[in-house]
């Protein structure tokens, strides 16, 4: 029995920029549940995204809530510029800053707060943050760039998550990003996934629709 209800958030990055407003309206008609957003600054990872502008662009044309995720060196400074149009602002363990203030801080500013961790680093590194968290975002390919193939390894870490929550009673989301498709959702979601992030499976696909359904797996 899940924790959670399923959520499907399409990673905006996969959508045509120039087309924004109307690919928000077609990831929404398609059935998204959240859009997700990935805030890149060049430094945490090996590209540049967009920033608070183009996220309260989104904002003022989306209905369903905004999940960002900040891909940044310092996401204490940066996270109170996405308080505006963020439901959920998700930060990674292994940036420069104190990561239990950075998730307090976004908790007063009256936003749900997530965690995320690279491929790389390990399970045990975000287990100290668990009982702060309301989501934690596994990465299955190493952040960056949508497209990537899926890393079938990380099923042991959303294995863990789902766990060690079990466990000890916790209740934050499990959510999975990166090469998601039919494929590798039904694998997350058997591992214990509930929120699964999707670009290019669904952005490219003849059906959006269609598409999004088979990720949701119904
Ligand atoms: O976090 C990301 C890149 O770092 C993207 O959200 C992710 O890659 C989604 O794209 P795709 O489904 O094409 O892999």
């Amino acid at each position: 029995m899940p924790a959670h209800s399923i959520v499907i958030a399409p990673s905006i990055l996969a959508c045509d920029f120039g087309r924004l407003h109307e690919e928000v309206r077609r990831a929404e008609a398609a059935g998204a549940d959240w859009l997700h957003l990935d805030v890149m600054d060049g430094h945490f990872v090996d590209n540049i995204s967009f920033g608070p502008a183009f996220v309260d662009f989104v904002a003022k044309v989306a209905t369903v809530p905004l999940d960002v995720h900040l891909m940044v060196e310092r996401p204490d400074h940066y996270f109170p510029r996405f308080v505006k149009s963020a439901a959920n602002i998700t930060v990674h363990v292994e940036a420069q800053h104190d990561v239990r203030k950075t998730l307090a801080g976004i908790r007063e500013m009256g936003r749900t707060c997530g965690l995320s961790l690279r491929p790389a680093t390990p399970f045990e590194a975000v287990v100290p943050y668990l009982d702060q968290i309301d989501l934690l975002l596994v990465m299955t390919v190493v952040p960056g760039f949508g497209g990537q193939p899926f890393m079938p390894e990380m099923l042991t870490k959303v294995q863990d998550a789902r766990d060690r929550r079990e466990r000890l009673g916790m209740k934050y989301r499990i959510e999975v990003d990166g090469g998601i498709n039919e494929k590798t959702a039904a694998q997350t979601r058997e591992a214990g996934a509930d929120t699964f992030v999707a670009g290019t499976s669904v952005f490219a696909a003849p059906d959006m629709a269609e598409a999004m359904r088979k990720v949701r797996g119904v």
